[in-house]
């Protein structure tokens, strides 16, 4: 897996995201289906993306108890995808379940990654509301390093954090980072964000890119500049 720009397929339906899709008739974007996709279509919608060679991130988030996570990640386990996810404050024991369930017969299995504090969380809400009270890099690191013990993959996190997780968890554990956005673009949501030039410079591996590529006026376009800015 080397540094890419994932488009985050945030669509309602199947026909919106195929043709979404199709006007992409020289990159194969690797693409993320997220809950609102998947809730949408089910599992055919991830058969279907593969089908036409693009490569997945399954951001399904669980967080669950051990036990409903393993058995739950065994059954996504038959779904041909890259890379999957939880949620760190599932804690340890819930993300070592997640990757004991994460078996396919022929011994392979998708990349998993935890996603660490939201990027659409900021300092005030994590203390004011989740009553942690800690800097919230600091809990992102903590989380970051429970899932590097527990031997997961990487992390979801903002690509203001990425250096930080690359020098204490090791250069091979992946960050992939949402909150991107181009200097002049609208934030919405998100809280911790940047752009992609800035995401290549402080080290992400992956960016997570949506409603900057899909709400573009031209969408292929908008991903030629996260790529450009990115990967260069
Ligand atoms: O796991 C994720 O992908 C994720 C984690 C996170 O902390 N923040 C975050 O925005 N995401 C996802 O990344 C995408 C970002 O979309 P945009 O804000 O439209 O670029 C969405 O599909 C989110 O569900």
């Amino acid at each position: 897996m080397g540094k890419d720009v994932i488009v985050a397929l945030d669509f309602d339906s199947k026909e919106k995201t195929l043709a979404f899709l199709d006007r992409f008739t020289e990159e194969k974007p690797f693409v993320k289906i997220g809950m609102e996709l998947f809730y949408a279509e089910g599992p055919s919608i991830v058969r279907e993306i593969r089908a036409r060679g693009h490569k997945i991130f399954l951001d399904l988030k669980l967080h669950d108890i051990p036990n409903t996570v393993k058995k739950a990640m065994a059954a996504l386990s038959a779904l041909d995808v890259d890379l999957v996810n939880v949620h760190a404050a599932g804690t340890g024991a819930m993300m070592s379940a997640a990757l004991a369930g994460l078996t396919r017969p022929d011994g392979t299995r998708p990349l998993l990654i935890a996603v660490t504090q939201l990027t659409s969380t900021d300092q005030d809400m994590l203390e004011k509301e989740l009553w942690i009270e800690k800097p919230i890099a600091e809990v992102v690191m903590h989380y970051a390093e429970i899932a590097s013990i527990v031997g997961l993959d990487g992390v979801v996190c903002s690509p203001l954090e990425a250096g930080a997780v690359h020098e204490r968890c090791g250069k091979n554990f992946l960050t992939v980072t949402p909150g991107v956005r181009f200097a002049d673009g609208d934030v919405g949501d998100q809280k911790r964000v940047t752009t992609p030039a800035k995401a290549k410079e402080l080290g992400s591996d992956y960016i997570v890119v949506g409603r900057p590529i899909t709400q573009a006026e031209d969408p292929v376009a908008a991903y030629r500049r996260c790529v450009a800015e990115f990967v260069g």
